[in-house]
Formats: C-alpha cells, structure tokens, sequence
C-alpha cells in the first residue's frame, strides 16, 4: 500500500475507535474531538505533505514497488541521511518544529530497530523474524505510531518487583502458546491514542536488573487492542481560534497514561519477553537511539529557527534591536542554532555503515547536542520573555478586534514599530504560545524530558565519555614544568 494521505489518517482513526478518556469521558471521534481535532487535522496536514512534494517525501518500497514514506528509508549513503534530514525538516517546519510526534520520529525507532532485526535473535530468532516483519509493516502501511517506556512513578528508589505493589507496572501475566498476556500501567504517551499503533519499549535511559525480568517487554499492538485503554491528561487547547491560539489550537498532542488490562499480544507483535539485559541494550546495540537522535536534532534546529524568527520580529515590532542586551540575546538564540547545525553537519558527514549496515550518524555529535538541548532549550524561552516582556501579557483576543466599540482603540493603542495594533498582537500571541501559556510551558517540560532524566543521561554520558587522553593531557604538562623539584621528591 502506498504512503497514505491526510485524509485516510483521519479514516483510520474514526474506523478503529481507539478507547481514550479525557475529562472523565470516553472519545467517540477523536477527530472531531474538541481536545483532539487540532492536532489530528494537523497530522493529516503532515500526511498530505507526502503527495504535494513526493520527489523530496517518498521513495520506493523494496519488497513492493510502492511509493512509501522517506523517513523509513534504510540509509546506506550519507546523501540517504540528508534525504532523511530533509524530510523532517520540511514536516517540522509546518509546527516551527513544535510537534514532537510527526511521524518520522517514530518512523526513525522502527526503522533502525528493523534494520538490526538480529539484534532481538539473541533471545529467540522469532524476535528477530518479528522485528524485520513489522518494521515491513509499517512501511508499506504507513502507520502513525506513538510509544510508551516509562514505569509509573510510584517508588523511585524501589525496581518494579520490589514495589509495595508489584502490579502497577507493565508486566508479563502469562506466556501462552500464541502470544503473551500483558498488565498494567505505562507511561507516558504523547499522542496516545490518536495514532494506528502503540509500542512499548524499554527506557532510552534506565536500567533493570534481572529481578525486573517480568516489566522487561517490548512489542507493537493496534491501538483499539481489547484491554487498551489511553487516560489522556487535560487539554491546552481551548477551542480558541488559530489567531489567539496559534500553536496550542493546531499543535496539542496531548500525553496519555496508557492502561493494559490483561491485554493479549500476538508472538508474532513481540520483540523482547521478560529480559532486562536485552533492554538495557535494545537502544543502544540496535543504533536506534542514534537515528532518533538524528531526527530530533533536525527537529530541534528548526525550532530553533522557529524561536529566532519570533525573537528578531519582536525586537523589530517594538524597536529594541539597537540596544546591546537585546543584541546580545538575539546572538545568544544565534549561536545555539549554529552549533546545532555544526553538530548535524558532523554528524552526518562522519556517519559510517555500522554492524547492521546502516549508514549511521557519528554519534558523538548527536548525543552531544541531545544532551545539551533540553539544558539550554529554557534560555531560549527565557529571552523571548525578556524581550516581549508587558507585550506577552498585553494581547487581547481577536473577537477585542473585531469589536466595534474598542478593536480600533486596540489597533492605535498597540502598534508597533513596524506593524499595526492587530499584527502586532498576533505576533505577540505567537511569542506567549511559545513560552508562557500551558502549551508553551508543556513544550519546556517536554525538552527538557524528551529523551529520559537529563541528570541520568548526563551520568551515562561523563561514564561514557573517554577521559584518560585529557587527564594525561595535563600530567604530562605538569611533569614537564622545567623548575627543579625539592629535594625530598625522589627522581
Ligand atoms: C511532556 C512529556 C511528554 C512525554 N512523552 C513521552 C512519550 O511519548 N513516551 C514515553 O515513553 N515517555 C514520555 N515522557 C516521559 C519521559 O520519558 C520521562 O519524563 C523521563 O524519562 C523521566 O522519567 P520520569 O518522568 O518518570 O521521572 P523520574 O524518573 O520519576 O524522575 C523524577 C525526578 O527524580 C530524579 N530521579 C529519579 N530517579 C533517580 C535516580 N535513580 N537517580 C537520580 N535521580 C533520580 C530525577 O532526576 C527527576 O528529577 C514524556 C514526558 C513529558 C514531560
């Protein structure tokens, strides 16, 4: 089947009748859903995307000749991973890189986790006959995917099995002779439910020791699972228009706490069964934590982009540009998007075929710009408040504009330099999104979360990190000071 369009996304969501709840209430239609239909439509704005510039968004199916998404695209050359730059980029740019969920994220983890498919024989080769086979599926089907890693936050300091109840978490209830019977609870999935399918994987950061052997799962399952049940939290988008609302009416994913009851799962859907070894490795061994961090990266550089733009429009709405803070803030935004763009530039151009036979990103520069992101990401949103300052607090409504009585008050009384009253709210409504309203305030809390506890990612990263040639670096440096040593320091 080809890459689909807007337009059957939609259809599939309707079909399939995925169970969430929001605000205490079953969805009959998420996209029709107040809560939902913002960004559903925004998905299937992504889908169409596919068809209005096919040369850059598709390629050629090798098993069926079809014409399927890019971003599933195995990458054998470095001009495969600019191709598959290309294309998140072009995706990103349609939210300003405000949609963590467009599909080639997902698409990046299935691709790379198909691709080292013999990754998963070491348990079982089923595992691995699975993982190839649904990496398959989802190409020629381009199915819209979210996934769930984390365990519930009960007891941090406690593995799942030592938990005062121990059937919380995401665990293994049975092995039978066609499948495995799952329970539990998951966190978090943005977009849960509003996507073809669910996976569930291990962590990209924690680890389990054996005793966690039962919670050690990962498999794929359509999301109208019997069982499968998607708790999703209050939502930031109000019903306001695009106008009030820019980002939160069109880009609200929504994160949903995902429910198992007792949910069946074919063998033929499972890639891990109760092995905390395989799971502490599956990201890394696989190389798939490599190829996320690509698209994340891209992703994050359009963003940035995105919040550069809105930063140098503000200082132009309200003449600000000439003063040196403001300069300097502005050139602070600057630099952080050319060093993203050098750590891509790196990455790509020293990406080599690994074990699997992927072309794979050098992921010294990725992790680097993974790990650095989210501590950086809140001076970002930092400096458009500083610059925005009482114009983020100053925005009326549309419906104020359009008010006979007082829209023409508002336009005089809040022109800016270069723009009149209404133009200059709207960009300001933009800047407020961004940063301050609930969506802009989840859109912090999402970088600085995205790939997992950024303390513990920076633990694995020092660990990680090969130390010895600095240390030398300096003892050598130290060892050649040519003054002479008191005498009690022996030869
Ligand atoms: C907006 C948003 C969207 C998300 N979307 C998804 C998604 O789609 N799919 C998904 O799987 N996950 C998603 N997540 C979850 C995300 O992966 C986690 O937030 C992240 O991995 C951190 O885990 P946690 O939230 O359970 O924090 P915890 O592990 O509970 O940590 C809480 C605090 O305790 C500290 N802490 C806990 N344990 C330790 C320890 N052992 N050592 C040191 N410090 C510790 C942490 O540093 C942190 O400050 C999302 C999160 C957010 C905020």
């Amino acid at each position: 089947m080809p890459a689909k369009t807007g337009k059957e996304y939609l259809e599939r969501l309707q079909k399939a009748n995925n169970n969430i709840y929001i605000h205490g209430e079953r969805v009959d239609d998420v996209t029709e859903h107040p809560a939902f239909q913002g960004v559903t439509k925004s998905m299937a704005r992504l889908y169409d995307l596919q068809y209005e510039k096919p040369e850059k968004m598709l390629y050629t199916s090798p098993t069926t000749g079809d014409k399927v998404g890019m971003t599933f695209k195995i990458p054998e050359t470095i001009d495969d991973l600019i191709a598959r730059r290309e294309v998140i980029q072009e995706w990103a740019r349609t939210s300003g890189g405000m949609m963590g969920r467009a599909p080639d994220y997902m698409n990046a983890e299935i691709m790379a986790t198909g691709a080292a498919a013999d990754f998963f024989a070491e348990a079982d080769p089923m595992f691995a006959e699975n993982s190839r086979k649904y990496y398959e599926y989802a190409r020629e089907n381009d199915l819209s995917l979210t996934h769930t890693l984390i365990h519930p936050q009960v007891n941090r300091a406690k593995a799942q099995a030592e938990q005062k109840d121990a059937n919380v978490a995401l665990h293994l209830v049975e092995k039978r002779s066609d499948g495995i019977i799952v329970d539990g609870i998951r966190l978090l999935a943005t977009q849960g439910g509003i996507t073809d399918e669910l996976i569930v994987f291990p962590s990209t950061v924690n680890k389990s020791d054996t005793k966690d052997d039962p919670y050690s799962l990962a498999f794929a399952i359509p999301n109208n699972t019997e069982g499968l049940k998607f708790l999703s939290r209050e939502a930031f988008d109000y019903g306001k228009t695009t106008w009030d609302h820019p980002l939160s009416s069109r880009f609200e994913e929504g994160d949903a706490i995902v429910a198992f009851d007792n949910v069946f799962v074919p063998w033929e859907r499972v890639f891990v069964c109760g092995n905390a070894s395989l799971c502490n490795r599956t990201f890394k061994e696989t190389n798939a934590v490599v190829h996320m961090s690509h698209q994340v990266v891209s992703k994050n550089i359009v963003k940035t982009e995105f919040i550069l733009g809105v930063a140098l429009s503000i200082m132009d709405a309200i003449g600000i540009d000439q003063f040196q803070h403001v300069q300097d803030k502005g050139a602070e935004i600057m630099l952080v998007l050319e060093t993203m763009r050098s750590h891509m530039y790196k990455a790509e151009h020293n990406a080599q075929i690994d074990k699997w036979g992927m072309m794979t990103p050098d992921f010294k520069a990725l992790d680097a710009a993974r790990n650095w992101y989210p501590r950086i990401y809140p001076r970002l949103v930092e400096i458009v408040r500083i610059l925005g300052a009482s114009g983020l607090m100053g925005i009326p409504t549309q419906a104020d504009f359009q008010n006979e009585e007082i829209g023409a008050i508002l336009d005089r009384g809040l022109q800016g330099k270069n723009l009149n009253g209404y133009e200059r709210v709207q960009l300001f409504r933009l800047a407020w999104d961004m940063t301050l309203s609930a969506f802009g305030s989840r859109q912090a809390h999402y970088e600085y979360y995205f790939f997992g506890d950024p303390i513990r990612m920076g633990m694995t990263y020092f660990d990680g990190f090969e130390k010895d040639q600095y240390k030398d670096f300096v003892s050598e440096f130290l060892k050649k000071d040519p003054s002479s040593k008191p005498n009690f320091i022996k030869a």
